[in-house]
């Protein structure tokens, strides 16, 4: 699939081969730099536009040819208060979207109060949403995103604006929803909602899928398992012959003492050992052991690829 942009004469691509399948039950978490095209993919899943070559199924739905099925399978929840209507109340705008998603009058009688719980809307539901704060409307997003029971959920900074119980609150949510067969794409910078739903990620650069790879094999790609910080003072002592798997950055001078970096592939018997002997012979005020992150794979494959 493709899509571009004919922007007066010039032509701006915006997604090219891009081709991937998420499945039942499964999370894929889309990572990339501003400009890479994660908001042209979810808007393209989500109907708001259409790919310019290529099919896109949702749910067993083509976007182009059939909209309408795959909206209604759909839940979508984007950061912001895009479109709510804010002199209606928070009840009134739940109900409106939830039977604008096809859920039956009964149906949605009984899951509004449950809808408005689940994000702490309970006490707030009958005001208008003009008074909620952004995380308020935030949360609102999420229980129209979620009252529909949707097979597919699409996720696109769902946490900006969260405070920390909330952004954990919608964490949970999400993995019912998958726990339930739903198929779920979610685009974040934000750190723990990848580490701790992505099943897959899946790399956006310039356009194109750079990476798609289970989470614990993206987060390897960094290249090492851990980062050791030591600081000392005195004399920096030499780095010496490194054994097989362990690479020091550098042993700098800082705030009149010394600050050496390592980077270690993993953890055994030689590297204990080279780290103990390092540190036995010198004035070590600190050691900091820093596990590698997805964000650290993020980084260096954003600056390192294409
Ligand atoms: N309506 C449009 N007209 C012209 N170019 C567009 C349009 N929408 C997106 N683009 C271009 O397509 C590319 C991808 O944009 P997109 O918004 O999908 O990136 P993104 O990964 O979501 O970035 P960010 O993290 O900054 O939100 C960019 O080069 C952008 O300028």
């Amino acid at each position: 699939m493709a899509r571009w942009f004919d922007v007066k004469r010039a032509r701006v691509t915006a997604l090219e081969s891009v081709s991937f399948e998420i499945r039942a039950g499964e999370v894929v978490t889309v990572l990339g730099t501003n400009g890479a095209g994660k908001t042209t993919l979810t808007k393209i899943l989500s109907t708001l536009l259409l790919p310019s070559r290529g099919t896109v199924l949702v749910n067993g739905h083509d976007v182009a040819a059939d909209p309408r099925g795959a909206r209604a399978a759909t839940g979508v929840i984007f950061g912001g208060d895009r479109g709510l209507y804010t002199r209606l109340s928070g009840r009134d705008n739940l109900r409106f979207f939830g039977m604008l998603s096809g859920v039956g009058r009964r149906d949605l009688r009984q899951r509004l109060p449950g809808a408005l719980e689940q994000v702490g809307l309970a006490g707030a539901a009958d005001r208008a949403v003009e008074t909620y704060s952004k995380g308020m409307r935030q949360r609102l997003h999420i229980a129209i995103g979620l009252i529909g029971r949707p097979r597919v959920l699409l996720l696109d900074e769902p946490t900006v604006g969260l405070d920390p119980v909330e952004a954990q609150r919608l964490r949970a949510a999400v993995a019912d929803l998958r726990a339930d067969g739903a198929a779920i794409m979610l685009t974040s910078h934000n750190l723990l909602d990848v580490e701790r739903l992505a099943d897959r990620v899946l790399m956006l650069r310039g356009g194109r899928i750079t990476h798609d790879l289970p989470l614990p094999e993206f987060v390897r790609q960094v290249g090492h398992t851990a980062t050791v910080t030591v600081r000392g003072r005195g004399r920096p002592p030499a780095p010496g012959a490194l054994p097989d798997g362990v690479t020091v950055s550098e042993v700098a001078d800082v705030d009149g003492g010394w600050e050496a970096t390592f980077y270690l592939r993993g953890w055994d018997r030689q590297t204990f050992d080279y780290l103990g002997g390092f540190m036995a012979d010198a004035d070590v005020l600190d050691c900091a052991v820093r596990e590698s992150r997805v964000d650290d794979a993020f980084a260096r494959l954003a600056g390192a690829v294409g």
